[in-house]
């Protein structure tokens, strides 16, 4: 399999270098060249299977020529292990919730850190194990977090030998289970930089470091973000497996997908190029809504990020949506730079009427206020006493709006657990008393370890260079 840049200036390359590149060096994201297309008796085939045998048949095609199948068998069985001494907390690894009649919600937070960022981020540190070792390369990783991607990739990669981490969240805008669980692991090769700015600050400093990586002093800088082809890679799973369960591929499924960085949802679109039979995708975001804005007008305009009771979706600026773009452009990577920069110069952009009706017609989307969130958290709680996270309300709330059959299995990407977000559990008005699972039962009390610095790329890249070996400089 070879990976193609969306910006069309940059090398094709293997699994192995894409897992290692982060962003293209054209400033685009990488995509296979072919998408593999499954048959429906193949898929059909794999019903009942265990979730680490299905992941090992859907990835298999991206990871050909790199991995090689016996050492991919063994790392998805790790991954996706559960047990006492597993990974998931959960036999199903993901399992289907019913909600009412033809509404399920698909559990992604029995993962170590609680939310649906584990399915990936468990699997690229295994990976990233893997390739290294071959290699005798060690490496640096830097990551941006609105919340929870931050603790997936340090619980990912922290048993990595041959990486160092930084993740930078926006200071004081993420809440506080999520902050602990990043700031609470500690290591010399884990380190917290808490930004004096907001997410997207965060990953502009990201991107931009990938394409400037002269401070790394030649090691090489690795992405944890969704840019990352292989966290998208490893979220397409899922969408097999919760249809798999509801009569699946002979019948479709519809899926409401909580969004911020179109990375989850762009992975059920590639679900469905390969074959799976999905009747509706809808896109369901916070009031940050530059998604929506686009579905719903073709407006992809940069707004004010506000702050919310779903903070991992305050996201400005959507990553993936460039992955879109591409396909929405017969994949011409130059039309997309042309896009991109522009977009880089004014803020905005808008694509040709019969590119957007094609979006249209591949997404529904809404956007869900705080107000309406805690509705629906406080609507779903007296219907069957199950206690939602806002970030999962709104994609309930959104898959209620814009649902077009009734017929049709309605799934909604339980993305997180509520224990990561009281405050919004409780301005609902919901007065259950959620525990933290065994293994976080003292995370209130543990030691933290961060670092605050200013919005400003030379003294994160600075501090970068200074702890990078280790806790020692580069
Ligand atoms: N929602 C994320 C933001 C980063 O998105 P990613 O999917 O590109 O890692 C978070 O919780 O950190």
């Amino acid at each position: 399999m070879r990976y193609i840049s969306t910006r069309g200036q940059a090398p094709a390359l293997n699994f192995e270098d894409v897992l290692l590149a982060g962003l293209a060096t054209d400033g685009g994201l990488y995509v296979p060249e072919n998408l593999p297309r499954f048959t429906m008796e193949e898929i059909a085939s794999w019903a009942g299977l265990p979730y680490h045998e299905l992941a090992f048949r859907v990835m298999r095609p991206f990871v050909t020529g790199s991995i090689p199948d016996a050492d991919f068998k063994k790392i998805l069985e790790e991954t996706y292990s559960t047990g006492p001494d597993g990974v998931f907390a959960h036999n199903a690894v993901a399992p289907l919730r019913q909600l009412n009649g033809n509404e399920w919600v698909l559990e992604l937070f029995h993962g170590p850190t609680l939310a649906f960022k584990d399915f990936a981020l468990q699997l690229l540190g295994r990976l990233l194990d893997h390739v290294l070792a071959k290699r005798g390369e060690r490496v640096v990783i830097m990551g941006a977090t609105s919340g929870d991607t931050g603790s997936a990739a340090i619980e990912g990669c922290r048993r990595c030998d041959n990486v160092d981490i930084f993740i930078l969240h926006p200071h004081e805008r993420v809440s506080d289970v999520q902050r602990r669980q990043m700031t609470s692991i500690l290591g010399e090769n884990i380190h917290n930089i808490a930004i004096e700015g907001n997410f997207d600050d965060c990953q502009e400093m990201v991107k931009a470091s990938f394409a400037d990586q002269a401070f790394l002093k030649g090691t090489r800088l690795v992405a944890v973000n969704s840019i990352n082809w292989a966290r998208i890679m490893a979220q397409i799973v899922y969408y097999f497996h919760a249809a798999l369960q509801l009569g699946g591929p002979a019948r479709s499924v519809a899926f409401s997908v909580p969004t911020g960085n179109f990375g989850d949802i762009f992975a059920g679109y590639l679900a469905r190029n390969m074959g799976l039979p999905i009747s509706q995708l809808i896109v369901a975001t916070n009031r940050n809504d530059i998604l929506h804005r686009f579905m719903s007008g073709n407006r992809y305009d940069k707004d004010t990020l506000h702050h919310s009771l779903s903070p991992s979706m305050d996201i400005m600026v959507s990553s993936n949506f460039e992955r879109l773009l591409f396909d929405l452009h017969g994949r011409n990577g130059l039309a997309v730079a042309e896009l991109m920069n522009s977009f880089k110069a004014t803020g905005k952009l808008s694509v040709e009427e019969d590119r957007w009706i094609e979006a249209r017609r591949l997404f529904d989307s809404l956007a869900v206020d705080d107000e309406e969130t805690c509705r629906t958290i406080a609507e779903v709680f007296k219907n069957t006493t199950e206690v939602l996270d806002p970030h999962t309300a709104i994609g309930v709330r959104a898959a209620r709006e814009c649902r077009r059959s009734l017929d049709t299995p309605m799934v909604i990407l339980g993305t997180a657990h509520p224990v990561k977000f009281p405050e919004a559990v409780e301005k609902a008005g919901i007065g259950k008393l959620l525990e933290l699972p065994k293994h976080l039962f003292d995370l209130h009390e543990r030691e933290e370890r961060s670092t605050v610095l200013p919005n400003d790329i030379k003294a994160v890249q600075g501090f970068v260079s200074s702890h990078g070996n280790r806790g020692k400089p580069l």
